[in-house]
């Protein structure tokens, strides 16, 4: 088990955002976090990266708090955030090697790290180029390289097929799927698209601050009496997919 959470709260002012959420993340596994827009997503991600201060209930990393232990366990979390994070005037190889000295990496181990990494997601022969002559897909492998360089246990993407043609999202889905079996890294993987889930998928769906499900696809359809994600999802939020 990597990341739990317990009874998580959260408001905006006197709004209330996030409500008892609990979930404990598989190690090694693929999740999916659905819900519509709106649903609380990004604020739970804001809450697990400590962008958000915890308002009620707690996270643990590891079996360690995460308020009590930040730096440890924020070595072992990647994060991919839902807007584009990239300085479109480095070349990819520089935002990959500032990341890399951010984490305390020397500039040959920034290198090696970064090149292995561009190597996977098909980009070494771009290294070069600056990241805005890449097009959106390409940014967005980009960014997954970059939030690996440190080498997490724990991936966390807040919608990162955002702004993407279906071509591209369905690449970039799979290829994260592929990290997660290659180096048994956890994935929770945000979105609003059912598409993006996969019938081996854990999936966890929120909706309006509250988390109505939390299980494999399959075991949800079936204590739904559905067939498919889609209806699952339809009967518990009310919302078409
Ligand atoms: N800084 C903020 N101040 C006040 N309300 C906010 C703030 N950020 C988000 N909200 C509200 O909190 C709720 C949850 O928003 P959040 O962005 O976490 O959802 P989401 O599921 O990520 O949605 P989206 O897919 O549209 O990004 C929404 O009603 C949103 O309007």
């Amino acid at each position: 088990m990597t990341l739990t959470a317990r009874n998580i709260g959260f408001c905006y002012g006197s709004k209330p955002v996030l409500t008892d959420i609990s979930f404990a993340l598989d190690s090694g596994c693929f999740h999916a976090l659905l819900g519509p827009n709106g649903a609380g997503k990004s604020t739970l991600f804001g809450l697990l990266t400590r962008l958000l201060a915890l308002q009620q209930g707690g996270i643990l990393f590891a079996g360690q708090s995460l308020k009590k232990h930040p730096a440890e366990a924020m070595r072992q979390i990647g994060v991919v955030f839902q807007q584009n994070a990239l300085d479109l005037d480095l070349t990819v190889r520089q935002n990959l090697m500032y990341h890399s000295a951010l984490h305390g990496l020397s500039r040959k181990q920034a290198r090696l790290r970064g090149d292995h990494e561009l190597e996977r997601f098909g980009l070494l022969d771009r290294a070069s180029d600056p990241v805005r002559t890449l097009n959106g897909g390409h940014r967005r492998r980009v960014e997954i390289a970059r939030a690996l360089l440190h080498q997490p246990t724990l991936l966390l993407l807040d919608e990162p097929t955002a702004g993407l043609d279906i071509a591209s999202r369905k690449a970039l889905n799979d290829h994260v799927r592929q990290l997660c079996a290659d180096d048994n890294l956890t994935v929770l993987w945000a979105t609003h698209l059912i598409e993006e889930v996969a019938a081996q998928d854990r999936v966890l769906i929120l909706h309006q601050g509250r988390l109505l499900a939390d299980g494999p696809v399959q075991e949800l359809c079936s204590r739904s009496g559905t067939t498919t994600l889609a209806e699952t999802f339809e009967l518990l939020t009310g919302v078409g997919s």
